[in-house]
């Protein structure tokens, strides 16, 4: 569903994200037949769908239509009622055990995620911790590196984000955009090989969208991450997006270039919510 997307050198920026290099172009994350009900209402049905490495993807569609469930799926925050996800071509939601699928337990989750960086509406950052300890908190204690090694990674994550000047503050004395530019620096300190963008902008003040949707748009231009973005800012899917893959009722009803779905979308449905919200 991802279209290839040509390796560029340009793409080696000064914020090298990736943990594991895995080469442009290759499958990163692999939805099969992935169903996800709560209760009788079925909100994932039979969802297929794969990203490629180093691709910006983003998923638009009407409220309710199960964008949020697919990021909280490859967090493992829930698990599918049916279907496969893999990541990094390991399942995350099973393991191999004696040649056999068995369902995934918590040492192999947890090992897959690693790859899987996310950033929420709410930033939920450790409100007792400084900005910069809130930055190396998991660089330290779960991928066991030096804190030497993780504050100076800190230090250039927090230059990317243009929080350099308050590296010593805590949460409470930035703003909300700030806040969300130090939850975009956490999820990067972990090196992951995708950042899970859930409507990163939505809890913020108006006057605030734009500081942080600039430091995504310089991120997504200058780093090799892939990026699975839920956004309801149109503006910022078209400048960041290799494809966009459009929702309905728990199913992709198009997907394809920005250009393409923003300027000559193919599916009334896809017509009307872009009517809607642009
Ligand atoms: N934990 C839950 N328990 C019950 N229903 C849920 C739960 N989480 C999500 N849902 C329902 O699943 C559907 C899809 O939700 P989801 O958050 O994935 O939609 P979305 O496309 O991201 O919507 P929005 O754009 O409003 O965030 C909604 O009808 C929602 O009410």
């Amino acid at each position: 569903m991802s279209a290839d997307h040509t390796p560029s050198e340009e793409t080696a920026g000064p914020a090298d994200t990736s943990r594991t290099k895995s080469a442009e172009g290759t499958e990163l994350i692999r939805f099969d037949h992935v169903t996800k009900r709560f209760g009788t209402h079925t909100v994932l049905d039979s969802l297929d769908f794969t990203v490629s490495s180093g691709k910006h993807v983003t998923l638009i569609g009407p409220s309710g239509s199960g964008k949020t469930t697919i990021l909280r799926l490859l967090m493992t925050l829930l698990k599918p009622d049916e279907g496969t996800i893999k990541v990094g071509g390991t399942y995350l939601t099973h393991e191999e055990k004696g040649g056999k699928l068995v369902p995934a337990g918590e040492k192999h989750i947890r090992e897959v995620r690693k790859n899987i960086g996310m950033v929420f509406q709410q930033f939920n950052l450790f409100p007792n911790m400084k900005v910069l300890r809130n930055i190396t908190e998991a660089p330290v204690h779960v991928l066991g590196m030096e804190k030497d090694a993780a504050e100076e990674r800190a230090r250039e994550l927090l230059e990317l984000v243009g929080l350099t000047a308050h590296l010593d503050k805590y949460p409470t004395q930035l703003s909300g955009g700030q806040q969300q530019r130090v939850a975009i620096a956490r999820a990067l300190a972990m090196r992951p090989q995708v950042l899970l963008l859930d409507e990163v902008t939505s809890a913020l003040d108006p006057e605030l969208v734009a500081g942080v949707l600039d430091v995504l748009r310089d991120i997504a231009h200058t780093t090799d991450i892939t990026m699975l973005c839920v956004t309801h800012e149109m503006n910022f899917a078209r400048d960041i997006s290799d494809d966009v893959l459009m929702f309905d009722a728990g199913r992709v009803i198009e997907s394809g270039a920005p250009e393409k779905i923003f300027s000559e979308p193919e599916h009334e449905r896809t017509r009307e919510f872009l009517s809607a919200v642009l």
